[in-house]
């Protein structure tokens, strides 16, 4: 039988042609002091971590982790200096869109002031005062502080702005930066509707909502003594689901209430907050696919009691640490800073706290991509500056970024190809 034909050459480029774009290095990160994958088929219980470890990242996502002596080739090599690596972090929840910052609040809260959700009124004054361009700005500027320390995907809620146009251009600033982008309206009753509750719950189920819901993937209430009661919350939550947006619920902040038991109820992603949980809401959380996103900057901020963790991970519930990033009870972008407390305050091990800070938040986000890193996760990782993961808790308060990549880019990090840069 004769030989097949050669397959002809590939036609020159037309001139004018776009050239085609060459598909993106592979990288292999190699020298891993240790490597946390949240894959417990590659290494020991539920962090999976892996010891001298190595992986690959091809076209964005993670193509091989394993053992350094087994590990393939790949177009860029990368040595990490014995460096312990985790999958970056998922902030599952964060108020990014605000001008303007309440130190004073804070410095008078600390010397005695309770924190009320009234407070958030003064942002909202100086978010509708704020130019498009410095409120998108704004949210560039916070994006990338969380980004620089390993935050890879981010949740960005509306909330400061209350009215229709207010809302819809904070969820275009949101968007901009993340497609986690929340719907929240209901955050409190605007001073113009003091005095009309119901017509703010009808705006905001209404035009308000139509003209948010293109920028949002999801919806969520401020259920709280001062903003809203259970009956608002629910007409909220389900005209968002009947437009497509999923929910997800402030609940138990400041005190017990009727939060947690509507989130479960709704089929919500996640109940946040949780610093006041009765035996009932566990139970129903316990039963649930709703998280327990757990806000420790937020107790801390607000000399809150913080929330027993033990006890919500010993009843089955599903936990993530967020760090509720926002003027008025959580300044902070910082989720080590959150995995330190948690530990410190919350009852949890550093491998459940880390655990609650990436694959926690993705359940949270209800995302399988992110959170991990295992084969065909996307390729999201926090190199530190440690030997060990536990160093995020052992280490409170320190910068230990050493790179940051995301979708195989490496898009932070003073450290660059095993040197200091
Ligand atoms: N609790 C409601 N919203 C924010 C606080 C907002 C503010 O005080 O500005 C929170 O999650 O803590
Ligand atoms: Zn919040």
């Amino acid at each position: 039988m004769p030989p097949p034909p050669p397959p002809p050459p590939p036609a020159p480029p037309s001139p004018g042609a776009p050239a085609l774009p060459s598909p993106a290095p592979s990288t292999l990160i190699t020298g891993l002091g240790s490597l946390v994958t949240n894959d417990p088929g590659l290494g020991e219980g539920p962090l999976g971590p892996i010891r001298g470890a190595a992986v690959v990242f091809e076209a964005g996502r993670v193509a091989w982790a394993g053992p350094a002596r087994r590990a393939p080739a790949a177009d860029v090599a990368v040595n990490a200096g014995g460096r312990a690596a985790v999958p970056g972090f998922v902030d599952s929840h964060a108020h990014l869109v605000f001008a303007g910052d309440r130190a004073g609040e804070f410095a008078a809260r600390m010397a005695g002031r309770p924190y009320e959700a009234g407070g958030i009124r003064t942002t909202v004054a100086a978010t509708r005062a704020a130019t498009d361009e410095e409120l998108r700005e704004a949210v560039r500027r916070r994006a990338a502080e969380a980004l620089a320390q390993g935050t890879t995907t981010l949740e960005i809620k509306s909330g400061y702005g209350l009215t229709v146009h207010d809302e819809a251009r904070s969820l275009a600033a949101a968007a901009a930066h993340s497609e986690e982008t929340t719907f929240l309206g209901a955050h409190v009753v605007p001073p113009e509707y003091a005095d009309d509750p119901a017509g703010y719950v009808g705006l905001v189920t209404g035009p308000m909502l139509e003209a948010c819901a293109p920028y949002a993937r999801w919806i969520d209430v401020f259920v709280e003594r001062g903003a809203f009661g259970e009956e608002e919350a629910r007409a909220v939550l389900r005209a968002g689901a009947e437009r497509g947006l999923v929910p997800r619920v402030h609940a138990g902040q400041l005190g017990p209430g009727p939060g947690v038991r509507l989130a479960v109820e709704l089929g919500a992603a996640s109940a946040d907050h949780c610093t006041h949980l009765t035996d009932e809401d566990v139970e129903a959380l316990a039963g649930s696919e709703t998280v327990a996103t757990l806000l420790p900057g937020a107790d801390f901020s607000t000399r809150s009691p913080y929330p027993d963790a033990r006890r919500l991970l010993g009843a089955g519930v599903r936990v993530a640490l967020a760090t509720d990033c926002n003027p008025g009870t959580s300044y902070t972008s910082s989720m080590a800073f959150c995995v330190a407390l948690a530990v410190r305050e919350m009852g949890l091990t550093p491998d459940e706290a880390l655990f609650a800070a990436t694959a926690g938040g993705a359940r949270a986000l209800r995302r399988a991509d992110v959170g991990h890193l295992a084969p065909g996760a996307r390729a999201d990782l926090l190199l530190l500056e440690a030997p060990g993961h536990v160093h995020l808790a052992y280490r409170p308060g320190v910068p230990l970024t050493a790179a940051v990549w995301r979708a195989g880019e490496r898009v932070a990090g003073p450290w660059h190809h095993g040197q200091p840069s």
